[in-house]
């Protein structure tokens, strides 16, 4: 598929990624500081009407990316799909926490400049800052282009000091045009020493990579994290080649609320696979597949439960560019056209590094359905 350059929203999102992750970092961190174990992060974790968390990052990253994207691209015919909202953020019972997103998007954003991307004149208020947040009410759907955003992915595991991702993507008539996915914590294996300082082979690990793709490149890229600045390295990824059950690495979420350990450890039995799964935090998992450190991503949700866009856009090129190939359980690709949710999706998603495992995964998803739990 030919697609048109997309230079400027590709460089303009791979850029608000990596400053949006260098805030998560300073965020993360406080809220390991001894003083943030009151069970809130010293008020910076709230919980939301499903009960799952959401923190000063998320409402953070979010009026950042939503900021830059307006200064770049105008506001007119701006079309945000982004995960959270204001309600809660704008109560008057809010202020404090106000003040802290307030402070952390300040914070970041006087540090732009450092990173190609436009800085305000003066810091921004809190009326600036909700009417960002409040911007990305964009529903998506089949026209048109719509960004995609979840401005912390594995907020679960962003409070717990774990893994977690910041999550960009493109939409454009139903396609997901280019994704980019920060993900501060992850451990990227860097080349092994030269020069005769470590002639293991085994090189050294590092923390931290934004990665990125743009659909029909057949690329798919990755730069590390580096503090308080644009870094200068970028790397081709490649999805792994093993096609061997025995040999693969399936990842899967930590919690069971959001996906049934039961059948996809029933699934992968089934078809020879040997090791523990890696259970990870987060769209982390596609990035894990898409450099090549795990060879399967299964998500098997409650039938309940509708999946929606922002956590699977930015993953899905990045992983299909790199060589790799996601569906949802029956087969057939994840429908990013009809709004906030992938409508229609056949039962869970699979992502593998290869054809020839996604082939064997989806007949033993066929095998073993009728004895499943779900
Ligand atoms: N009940 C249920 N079932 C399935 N999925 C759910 C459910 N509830 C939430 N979510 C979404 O899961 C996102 C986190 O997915 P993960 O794969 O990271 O799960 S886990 O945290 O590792 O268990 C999480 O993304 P974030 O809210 O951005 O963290 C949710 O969008
Ligand atoms: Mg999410
Ligand atoms: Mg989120
Ligand atoms: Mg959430």
């Amino acid at each position: 598929m030919e697609v048109e350059s997309l230079a400027r929203e590709m460089e303009t999102a791979v850029r608000v990624v990596h400053l949006a992750s260098s805030l998560c970092v300073k965020v993360q961190e406080k809220l390991r500081l001894p003083s943030s174990t009151n069970g809130n992060g010293g008020g910076h974790v709230k919980s939301k009407d499903d009960d799952s968390p959401v923190t000063v990052a998320d409402w953070g990253v979010q009026a950042i990316v939503s900021w830059v994207l307006a200064e770049v691209f105008g506001t007119q015919n701006l079309s945000i799909v982004a995960e959270e909202d204001t309600d809660s953020l704008s109560k008057s019972e809010s202020l404090g926490l106000l003040d802290s997103v307030s402070n952390a998007v300040n914070e970041a954003l006087s540090e732009a400049h450092k990173y190609g991307l436009p800085k305000p004149d003066k810091p921004l208020g809190s009326h600036d800052i909700l009417k960002a947040i409040g911007r990305c009410n964009s529903t998506g759907g089949p026209k048109g282009r719509h960004w995609v955003l979840d401005p912390v992915d594995g907020t679960l595991g962003f409070v717990r000091g774990d893994q977690y991702a910041v999550a960009l993507a493109l939409i454009e008539d139903g396609k997901v045009l280019l994704g980019v996915l920060g993900c501060p914590n992850y451990p990227v294996k860097k080349e092994g020493l030269r020069n005769g300082c470590n002639q293991s082979g085994a090189g050294s690990v590092s923390k931290g990579c934004v990665m990125y793709a743009k659909r029909g490149s057949g690329q798919a890229w990755m730069q590390p994290l580096i503090p308080g600045g644009y870094p200068e390295s970028t790397t081709l990824l490649k999805a792994s080649t093993v096609d061997d059950p025995v040999l693969a690495t399936v990842c899967e979420p930590v919690e069971r609320a959001n996906s049934n350990h039961l059948f996809t450890a029933g699934l992968a039995n089934s078809m020879g696979v040997r090791k523990q799964p890696m259970r990870v935090y987060s769209m982390v998992k596609y990035a894990a597949i898409a450099c090549g450190d795990a060879e399967v991503f299964m998500k098997f949700a409650q039938s309940s439960y509708k999946e929606k866009i922002w956590d699977h856009a930015a993953g899905v090129v990045i992983v299909e560019e790199a060589g790799g190939v996601v569906s949802d359980a029956g087969g057939r690709k994840l429908d990013f056209s009809k709004g906030v949710y992938l409508e229609g999706l056949d039962r869970g998603i699979i992502a593998c590094s290869n054809t020839v495992l996604h082939d064997k995964i989806i007949g033993a998803v066929y095998a073993s359905w009728e004895s499943s739990s779900l």
